[in-house]
Formats: C-alpha cells, structure tokens, sequence
C-alpha cells in the first residue's frame, strides 16, 4: 500500500464508515527510559527488549552513552553496558530535546561521574520547572551551575553522592521524584526523600518507578505517604522487555468510539503502573463498550460520546486526548486536577482551549483543567506547539469533523514515529 506523504499541515483523515482495527504499538517512553537509566547503572550488561524507538528514548541512550555506558540502539532489543564512573573526568554535554524524562532522571546519574555535564534542550525545554531536582542535588551537596534553574545547567561532579534526607516540591511534577529515586541506590547512605507541597500529581508514574527499582533487588520502603526510603546497593542487571505504551493508545482507541467501529489494541498487559491503563474506565465512562481478554483492550464505538466529569491529576498525560473527545462528545465535560500540564511540552490547557475553540468548540480554561460544553466543530488548522499529545489530540477531532489540518503532525516523533502513516493506515483497509 503507498501512503500519502506526510506535509504539512497534515490533512488529518475523516473516518467515513466505522473503523474496525487491531494495532500493535510501539514500546512505552516512561518504562523504556526507566529502564535505560537503570541499566547504565546496573552492576552489569542487561538488555531492554522491545524499547521504543522514538526522539525521547534515543535522547535517552545518547545521554547515557555521552555519560559513559554503551546502548547498542542497533536492532530491537537494546543491550546496555553501565559505565558510569567516578574517574571519568571527561567534560560532556547532554542533549535533553523536550523528554522531561531526560531533564529530570539524567542529572543525578551525572552527578555521579567525575567531570562536568552541560545539559540544554529544545527552546521550550527551557521553560520546564526543573528546580527542584537542582535544589534537591544541592541539598545532597552537588555542585550544580545554572543562571535560572532551568535548563541549560551545568552538574559538576565529584563522583560520589552521599546521598540522605532530602525534601522537594514535586506537585508541578512526579519527575522530580522518579528522578531522585533512580539513581538513589548508588548514593552512599541511599536516600530518605520525601514531598513536601501540594497533591503529588502522576501518581502511577512514581510506583512505575518503584516497582521497576524493587525488580531490580532494590530495597525501598514507601508505607508513608509522601515519603520513599532507599537503601543504598546494587541495582541489579536485568533482561526484560518494554510494555506498549498504552497512553499512546489513547487517539486509537478513541478512533472506535468517534466512528462507531471497534479497535483492539494488541497486548495490553493486564497488570501494569502506566497511565494509559486509566483508558478502560475513562472510555467506558464516555460511552464505549470496553474488553480486555487475550486479544488485547477492545474498544467498540456505540455510536454515542458522552461527556465526562473527571479529576485526571494522576493520569494528566491522557488530558489532550480526553478533551479532544469531551469536544466531540453529546453533554458537558469537566477534566479537573490538572494544573500542572501547563508545565508539560507546552501549557496544555491554554494550548487545547485555544486550539478546540478555534474550530468551533466551547471549551473555557480553568485553572486546573478544562470545561467543554458539546458543540458543531468545523475544520480548520489545529497548532500542535512542539506536543506530541496535542497532535494526537488533533486527529481525534479529525477522524470526526472534516477538514482539519494537523500543523506539524511529525511533533509526534517525540514517542512514537511514524504516527501519521501508521494511522492514516487504519482508514484505507
Ligand atoms: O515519569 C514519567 O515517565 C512521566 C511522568 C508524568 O509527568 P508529570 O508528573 O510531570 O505529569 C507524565 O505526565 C509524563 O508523560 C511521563
Ligand atoms: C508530559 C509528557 O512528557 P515528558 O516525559 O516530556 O514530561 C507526555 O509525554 O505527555
């Protein structure tokens, strides 16, 4: 089959009859880059099968390569060798694009080299709350330099960490958290952190990165709320494979219920701690029927969207998607919790506000989420701002009302590749 170059803008595909699909999709951004730290630090070689390929992941393995380990990106499996070490004294630069995993999980492990790591990133990275992972490896007595306390800084290393009690804000972002616990081990005492602030957004993320520390013979203890105890010793080396990403599942998905078909999504793990788990309720609340069986998550379209009442702040990398069906959907929505993606690749509620509203939605920014009332969407252009969400966003609006263009429709790179030509092929079968 010849596909349709991808231009831009990207005339985004209008579903004229119900879409009946089964995709497999590509492995998850937050476990792969976990996984790529972990295993640089690991106390040998390892392989992380099935990783995704992607902007944020190669960013991943080239930092980790830059720092001093060796990530084979060659086929799909990819092998890692830790070598992260106190007596390289190299000065070496980080590239961290937009990956918040990069900004944030990248810096501690540097800090346990010997030489100096200069970090910068796209221009909007620069706008990315970051401080508090700077203060927190101040606080543990890291020489960090940096004019703003956003990229671009500069860790100095010593090659030692000592590690101990440490507290941080991490209510603009889990990753702060995930961040500092990663590389925790290898402080000298571990580490005794704890959130100190509002409500801890992305809570799954945080035991996503527990669970894969204690897989790897990490010990740590969060029976308090708010509070991660780990000791410090070896993180095990490890050969594992990468569930798909399920939060990328989301425009798939939602393709079933916008043209009342049915999509199964392969190999949906039936336990897991990514976000993209929370579809199956969100979804069968808005009006889908929803399977999980051996086939995978099905999604069938009952020919209605409902509009939903829903605090997202554990799960707020779903929020586009979910607006842009609330958009479509036949009553009102409220998405609520979730003001921290305006810290996201871009400000993600005035981006969706602005961007619904200009094809005819009725969507009014709050100041921590979004409310749409239903609404006759017309086409248009829809500005995707750098954000791959904001993309998938825009072709669910597209699969459903005619003639919206996609503005830099390849922003999606940042996980998943290929996303135009992979769902432009589900409406030409
Ligand atoms: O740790 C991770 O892999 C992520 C944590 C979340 O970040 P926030 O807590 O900043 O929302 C999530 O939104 C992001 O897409 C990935
Ligand atoms: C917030 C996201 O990404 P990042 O890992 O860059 O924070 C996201 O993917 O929705």
């Amino acid at each position: 089959m010849t596909r349709a170059p991808v231009t831009d803008p990207w005339p985004a595909p209008l579903a004229r009859a119900p879409i009946e699909a089964r995709v497999s999709l590509p492995g998850s951004k937050s476990l792969t880059n976990r996984e790529l730290v972990l295993s640089a630090l690991a106390d040998g070689p390892g392989v992380v099968r099935r990783a995704l390929r992607s902007r944020d992941t190669d960013l991943m393995a080239a930092a980790l390569t830059a720092l001093g380990s060796t990530v084979d990106t060659s086929g799909d499996d990819w092998a890692v060798t830790p070598g992260i070490s106190a007596d390289d004294d190299r000065e070496v630069a980080v590239d961290c694009g937009l990956a918040g995993t990069v900004m944030r999980f990248v810096p501690p492990v540097a800090a346990l080299r010997g030489g100096e790591t200069a970090f910068d990133g796209d221009p909007h990275a620069r706008n990315r709350p970051m401080a508090e992972v700077l203060g927190a490896l101040r606080s543990l007595w890291v020489t960090v330099r940096s004019e703003t306390d956003r990229l671009p800084f500069t860790v100095v290393g010593s090659g030692r960490v000592r590690g101990g009690r440490v507290a941080v804000d991490a209510s603009s972002s889990s990753q702060f958290v995930s961040a500092l616990l990663l590389t925790a081990p290898r402080f000298e005492e571990g580490l005794d952190l704890r959130h100190d602030g509002g409500e801890l957004p992305s809570v799954p993320h945080v035991e996503m990165t527990v669970e894969c520390l204690r897989a790897r013979g990490v010990d740590v203890d969060d029976s308090h709320p708010n509070r991660w105890v780990v000791s410090p010793g070896p993180i095990a080396a490890r050969d594992l494979a990468i569930e798909p990403d399920l939060s990328n599942a989301a425009p798939f998905l939602m393709l079933a219920m916008t043209s009342g078909g049915s999509v199964t999504v392969a190999d949906w793990p039936t336990a897991t701690t990514q976000a993209g788990d929370a579809l199956r309720d969100i979804l069968a609340r808005m009006g889908a029927e929803v399977t999980l069986d051996d086939a995978g998550l099905t999604v069938r379209g009952t020919g209605a969207v409902h509009g939903i009442d829903v605090d997202l702040h554990d799960v707020g990398e779903l929020a586009p998607a979910v607006a842009a069906l609330a958009a479509l959907a036949d009553s009102p929505s409220r998405l609520r919790g979730i003001a921290h993606i305006r810290g996201h690749e871009t400000d993600r509620l005035a981006a969706l506000a602005a961007e619904l509203t200009a094809l005819g939605g009725d969507v009014t920014e709050l100041d921590d989420g979004l409310s749409l009332r239903p609404a006759t969407l017309h086409g248009g252009t829809f500005h995707t701002y750098a954000d791959h969400r904001m993309a998938q966003a825009a072709v669910v609006i597209g699969s459903a009302v005619e003639g919206v263009l996609v503005e830099n429709v390849d922003t999606t790179a940042k996980t998943f590749p290929g996303f135009a030509g992979v769902w432009s092929g589900l409406f030409t079968r």
